[in-house]
Parts: structure tokens; C-alpha cells; sequence
């Protein structure tokens, strides 16, 4: 398997397996999951391109529900260039909602968590208050997806954020909006 000629990007699979990424294609990962990574990164990285990321930098991930569900297979980057964040995921088949699809709640957790990353990598601890999602497209079982999630504006303890969930090739599946706002008194931990 050839690289792709544009580097550099550090990359960080996270899933059910613990392993992590080496700098480039893993080693330690089953070949079903080495296989699914490969056409993650073959087609992830065209529409990354078009996005225009820079450099990809992770650290400070925590394992949530949908970072740490089987059934939901994400590679994580973050874009130097204004932080935003990208989620390479693939979705497997128990996560159906209609026939065939992706369940909407599901769809919903995976916009939440990659916009979250983008708040929680840049600034300080703030939750979901608002997530507003508009479904555009059903998304397939056992398909990747694009998600990018990213921040409109912070005011005082409040930050208006996006995300967009995309086919691969660029198709749009979903867009949301959402509203976070830092707690006054208590600092979770993550
Ligand atoms: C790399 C690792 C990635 C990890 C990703 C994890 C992703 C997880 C993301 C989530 O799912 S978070 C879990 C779901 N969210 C919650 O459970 C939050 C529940 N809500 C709360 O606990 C409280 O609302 C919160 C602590 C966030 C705020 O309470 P506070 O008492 O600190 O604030 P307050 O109620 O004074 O509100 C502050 C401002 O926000 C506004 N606000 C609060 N909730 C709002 C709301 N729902 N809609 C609109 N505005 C809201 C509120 O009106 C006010 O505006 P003003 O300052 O202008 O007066």
C-alpha cells in the first residue's frame, strides 16, 4: 500500500481496538480493520484536500460512547489551520435506524462528538446546551463518512459551533448547528 504523496498529517485511530495508529498504517490492527482504514484514508484525504487541512494533530482524546463504540470505527484529525476538527468514521451494521440506514440518533452523537472535539480541543470545558440537525441525505450501514465540526463564534461562556456530515466524494448527509455554554460551577472531568 502506497502512501499518499501529501504529507504531513499524525494521525490516531481510535476504536474498539486499543492499538493506535503509528505515524502512517497501523501494524497491530486486524485486516478487516487495516483494510477499512486504507479506504478511509484513499477517499478521506481527496475531500481533505478540498477542505484544505494542513496538518492533523490529536492528543488529550478521551473515549466516550462514540468513540469507543464497536460499531463506530473513527480516525481523528485536527486542522491546524483554524482548529477545526474532522472525523473519518466508519459506520457499522448494528447502528440502523431505518432499513439499511443509519439511525438518526446515531448520526446526531457522531455530529455532537466531533463538534465537541473542536470546542473541547480549543478552549475551555463547555457541554451541549442546543443540537439542531438537519438530515439530508439517509446515511448507509457499513459506510464512511466525513464529519466535520467546527466553531462559528464564542461570546462570554457561550459558543455557537457546526458540523456536516459528508459522503466521502462530498455529498452532504446531515448539517447541524449547536450551542455550548462552559459551566459556572462545576468543571467536569473528560
Ligand atoms: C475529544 C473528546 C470528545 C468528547 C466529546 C464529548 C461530546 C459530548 C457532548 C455532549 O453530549 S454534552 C452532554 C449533553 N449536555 C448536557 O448534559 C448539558 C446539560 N446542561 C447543563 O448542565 C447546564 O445547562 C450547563 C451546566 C451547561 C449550564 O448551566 P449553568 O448554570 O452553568 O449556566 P446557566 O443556566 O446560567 O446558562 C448560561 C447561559 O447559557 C444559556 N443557556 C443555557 N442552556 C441553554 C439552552 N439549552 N438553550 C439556550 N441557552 C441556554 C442561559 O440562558 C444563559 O444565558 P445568559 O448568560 O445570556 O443568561
Amino acid at each position: 500500500m502506497q502512501k499518499p504523496s501529501f504529507q504531513p498529517y499524525y494521525v490516531k485511530a481510535l476504536s474498539s481496538e486499543q492499538a493506535q495508529l503509528p505515524t502512517w498504517f497501523p501494524s497491530g490492527h486486524s485486516e478487516e480493520f487495516q483494510l477499512i482504514l486504507r479506504k478511509l484514508f484513499e477517499r478521506g484525504f481527496r475531500l481533505m484536500r478540498k477542505l484544505n487541512i494542513q496538518k492533523g494533530n490529536l492528543s488529550n482524546i478521551s473515549k466516550n460512547f462514540v468513540l469507543s463504540n464497536p460499531q463506530i470505527h473513527v480516525v481523528m484529525l485536527r486542522r491546524a489551520l483554524d482548529g477545526s476538527v474532522i472525523y473519518l468514521a466508519r459506520v457499522g451494521s448494528q447502528v440502523q435506524g431505518p432499513s439499511g440506514f443509519m439511525h438518526g440518533g446515531a448520526t446526531a452523537a457522531l455530529l455532537d462528538d466531533c463538534v465537541s472535539s473542536a470546542v473541547l480541543l480549543s478552549g475551555p470545558f463547555a457541554m451541549t446546551v442546543q443540537l439542531n440537525v438537519q438530515y439530508r441525505k439517509p446515511v448507509p450501514l457499513n459506510s464512511v463518512v466525513v464529519v466535520e465540526g467546527y466553531i462559528d463564534q464564542t461570546n462570554g461562556r457561550k459558543t455557537i459551533a457546526g458540523g456536516k456530515m459528508y459522503h466521502p466524494d462530498g455529498a452532504l448527509y446531515a448539517e447541524a448547528t449547536l450551542l455550548f455554554v462552559k459551566p459556572r460551577l462545576v468543571e467536569p472531568k473528560m
